[in-house]
């Protein structure tokens, strides 16, 4: 399996929504991050044939995607960010009638309803309302109708959008589970989501793709090192803006910082190993200086 952007470009008006990106993908789990309005849903959409690329071409093993039509649409389940539903409609029943729109035979359909929601933990929930179903639950039917054609390709526009901790975590593995044999692309803005999950990240900022490689390779092509030290209360906010300062937290006489930076920021900071979250704040992020200037 191989999936090909070509130059892909789409402009809205004057916006360049997604912008010349270039990359192939294959089998395994694609972690897509950026901040809002980098572009990661229009990708998407262009990917499931929903948005037609304003330059530029999407291949699958070697064809255009728009020229496979149904054919392609056949090997490709779509979870959408604004997953829409009908709310009077059983979990059973809304999981029958979108297996009808895919053309799946009934006793097939039978089955494989009841095996997907037995897989995403929706089994015993199947005689509900999806009116009456948490964030998390309409979520994990989302997955389970996406993977009623049992898809090559699998594209998940932020399904952690809105969980809290512990549905995150679910999803993390229910996610893994599911991508063996297949293309996962999955969005978010929550390093987390991905950071254990993802063999490939694509890191995306006004339209381009500017990153796609391993975890590792990304952090690893940061030349800042990541330190910790402990500062007192009043110099907190000049350590925050002469640094990239991720996490803080506070102690009794200050805070623990980890701070991004070349040189040793203080005295008694301690190099600590790099992880996926300080190459995205170095990617994406700012000083709060900068923060307030904007
Ligand atoms: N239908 C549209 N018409 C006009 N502009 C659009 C349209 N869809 C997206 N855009 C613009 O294209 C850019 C990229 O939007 P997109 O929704 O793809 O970003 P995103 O990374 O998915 O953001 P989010 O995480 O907020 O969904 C934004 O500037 C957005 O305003």
């Amino acid at each position: 399996m191989k999936l090909e952007f070509k130059n892909v470009t789409k402009q809205y008006g004057e916006v360049n929504a997604v912008n010349k990106v270039n990359c192939v993908m294959e089998k395994g789990i694609y972690g897509l991050l950026g901040v809002n309005g980098a572009g990661k849903t229009t990708l998407m959409r262009m990917l499931c044939t929903i948005v037609q690329p304003s330059e530029g071409q999407i291949l699958w093993n070697g064809k255009d995607i728009w020229k496979l039509g149904g054919e392609y649409r056949e090997v490709l389940g779509y979870l959408p960010q604004d997953f829409g539903y009908y709310p009077d409609l059983t979990v059973y029943d809304y999981m029958m009638y979108i297996s009808s729109i895919k053309g799946l035979k009934m006793p097939f359909a039978r089955k494989k309803v009841k095996q997907l929601l037995n897989q995403v933990g929706m089994e015993k929930f199947s005689k509900r309302k999806m009116k009456n179903l948490s964030g998390g639950m309409v979520r994990r039917v989302g997955i389970a109708q996406a993977m009623l054609n049992d898809p090559q390709i699998l594209v998940l526009d932020e399904p952690t959008a809105g969980l809290d901790p512990n549905e995150r975590i679910r999803f993390r593995n229910l996610i893994s589970e599911l991508s063996e044999e297949r293309l996962v692309l999955l969005s978010t803005h929550i390093v987390s989501d991905i950071e254990y999950i993802a063999n490939n990240i694509m890191l995306m900022k006004d339209g381009e793709l500017f990153y796609a490689g391993t975890a590792e390779d990304l952090v690893s092509s940061m030349k800042e090192k990541v330190w910790q030290c402990n500062v007192s209360r009043s110099m907190i906010d000049k350590y925050m803006n002469e640094y990239l300062v991720g996490n803080i937290k506070t102690t009794k006489t200050g805070a623990e910082l980890r701070i991004i930076s070349i040189e040793k920021p203080t005295e008694d900071a301690v190099a600590v190993e790099k992880n996926l979250e300080d190459a995205f704040l170095f990617y994406f992020g700012e000083k709060s200086e900068e923060k307030q200037d904007a």
